[in-house]
């Protein structure tokens, strides 16, 4: 992809906290390799700017421990200001970098976000939600707090939005591998398609 034109495809991914949406995705990337598909993170600007302004650990925070759950409720509402302003204002800044022709999203919490990519893409944008049980996410680190999981940031895409495809990341569900082929066929195809 050069600089002026768009990917070819975008897949919009979202789920609850501790789904494993960062692992899938992560999986998507490592199939397709990094020359060929972007893992786009809404999250990547807001925490980089959040990191500077209040004097924390970017890594930390990008990361999948306990850091980042100590600010996350200050970090939601400090990205609601910027986004009462600008819904597409964090959607813009994550995927400027992208120039590989897959772009995957790894994190949509609103309609707004959803919105956004399926306005400036939308022959390209699929949605895609990752689901983990309570039990399984609560072996994950888990714990239900008020303020977030109650709120928008963790409830916003509950509802309202039809999924292309729904994976199951739990140890007894079919492997991921095998849930992420028929994505991973459209990808190739949809590549091979374009290269014609
Ligand atoms: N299928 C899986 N197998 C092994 N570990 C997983 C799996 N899915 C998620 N995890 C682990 O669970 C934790 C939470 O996953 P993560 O991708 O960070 O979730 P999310 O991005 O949705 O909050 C991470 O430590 C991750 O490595
Ligand atoms: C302030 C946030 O952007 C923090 C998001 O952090 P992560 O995307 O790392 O979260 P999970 O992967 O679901 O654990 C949430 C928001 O409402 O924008």
């Amino acid at each position: 992809m050069d600089q002026n034109s768009e990917p070819e495809l975008v897949l919009v991914f979202s789920g609850k906290r501790k789904s494993g949406k960062d692992y899938v995705t992560d999986l998507i990337q490592e199939r397709l390799g990094a020359d060929v598909c972007s893992v786009v993170r809404l999250s990547g600007p807001l925490k980089h700017q959040y990191a500077q302004e209040h004097g924390l650990d970017l890594d930390q925070l990008l990361g999948p421990g306990p850091y980042k759950e100590r600010y996350r409720a200050d970090m939601i509402r400090w990205g609601e200001t910027r986004r009462q302003q600008d819904p597409g204002f964090f959607c813009r800044l994550a995927t400027r970098g992208a120039r590989q022709p897959v772009w995957v999203v790894s994190d949509a919490r609103r309609l707004s976000d959803l919105h956004w990519f399926r306005s400036q893409f939308p022959r390209q944008t699929l949605c895609v939600r990752v689901q983990s049980s309570e039990e399984t996410r609560t072996q994950r680190g888990w714990s239900f707090t008020a303020g977030v999981d109650d709120a928008e940031s963790e409830c916003g895409l509950d509802s309202g939005v039809k999924f292309d495809w729904i994976i199951s990341n739990e140890a007894d569900a079919p492997s991921l591998d095998k849930q992420l082929q028929p994505i991973l066929n459209l990808v190739n195809s949809a590549r091979v398609t374009s290269d014609q």
